[in-house]
């Protein structure tokens, strides 16, 4: 964390990746006052301000709480906000960038879009990160071209690894994937966690018993699978005794193509990922 100390680091936009972020970050021992987040919602600065988190409205016009107060006064910005606002959102202080790091978590907005945006500011990184970050079990894809300094890029990582595990991609299109695998991938583990959940009802468990059971073994899975240096089809196959109940559990899955459901699903989120890049570049 020593790259971060005394920085002043500043959200654009308080949602919920930007919450789950600042959580990583106080974890960490940074000081919520080197912390400024702007976001439309009182409700949302209320709960920071709470935290002594400082706070700007971007619809102010006041000289000390206006949208440009965030960008002017940090060593390093993060953008969150949905992608398809960002040119309005950047374009309130774009021109008070100087030397910021500017970090990006949205999704599919290129770095050459996004630094039009920014009326041709280059020191971007981008961060396709998730929300577990919350509880420092995030997973954080980061994409820098070639004229952002090492300083930066330790800076940028530093950052995103306050909330878990950091890994560089080479190509800026490797985040569609990164999207995929681990960007939107929460949400499959928890549908997949809330269907194992209503099954276990309907086999005759009470809600609360099949929801432990169940959070508990995704809980144990995931965590068997980082630490025991086993591959995850090696894991599978010590559960699956022969001819056992597990096997008819996977043989099931494969009839119904499971392999190819996961890859469908991901290859929509990858699509979806690159169409919205090209939305914004038009
Ligand atoms: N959620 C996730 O799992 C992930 C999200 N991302 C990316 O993170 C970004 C944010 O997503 P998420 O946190 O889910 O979205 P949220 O809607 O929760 O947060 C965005 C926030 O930005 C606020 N906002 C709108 N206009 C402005 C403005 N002018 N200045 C400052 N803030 C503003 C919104 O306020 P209001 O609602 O009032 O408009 C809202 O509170 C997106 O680009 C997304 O692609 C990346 C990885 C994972
Ligand atoms: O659904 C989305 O578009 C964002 C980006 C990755 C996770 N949530």
């Amino acid at each position: 964390m020593s790259e971060l100390k005394g920085k002043k680091i500043s959200f654009i936009g308080g949602g919920n990746m930007a919450q789950a972020l600042i959580s990583g970050l106080l974890a960490r021992g940074i000081k919520p006052n080197d912390i400024t987040v702007a976001d439309p919602s009182q409700d949302i600065r209320d709960a920071l301000k709470s935290q002594k988190i400082n706070t700007v409205d971007p619809t102010g016009t006041t000289d000390t709480n206006n949208p440009q107060i965030a960008a002017k006064t940090a060593d390093v910005i993060v953008l969150a906000v949905k992608p398809q606002v960002m040119d309005k959102v950047v374009a309130d202080f774009a021109d008070v960038l100087d030397r910021q790091l500017v970090i990006s978590v949205a999704a599919g907005l290129s770095t050459d879009s996004l630094s039009k945006m920014l009326g041709g500011y280059q020191n971007i990184v981008r961060a396709m990160p998730n929300t577990p970050a919350m509880i420092q079990k995030g997973a954080t894809g980061l994409y820098a071209n070639d004229s952002i300094s090492e300083t930066d890029k330790q800076l940028a990582a530093t950052l995103m690894a306050a909330s878990g595990l950091v890994s560089w991609v080479e190509q800026e299109e490797q985040l569609h994937a990164v999207t995929a695998v681990s960007g939107s991938a929460p949400a499959y583990f928890f549908y997949m966690i809330e269907s194992m959940i209503e099954a276990g009802v309907e086999q005759g468990l009470d809600r609360k018993q099949a929801a432990a059971l169940a959070m508990q073994t995704a809980l144990g899975a995931a965590q068997m699978a980082i630490t025991s240096g086993e591959a995850p089809a090696e894991l599978r196959r010590k559960v699956t005794s022969p001819n056992g109940t597990t096997q008819a559990a996977i043989e099931s899955l494969q009839q119904d193509d499971f392999a190819g459901i996961i890859k469908k699903a991901m290859q929509a989120c990858y699509t979806r990922s690159e169409q919205i890049s090209q939305e914004l570049a038009d």
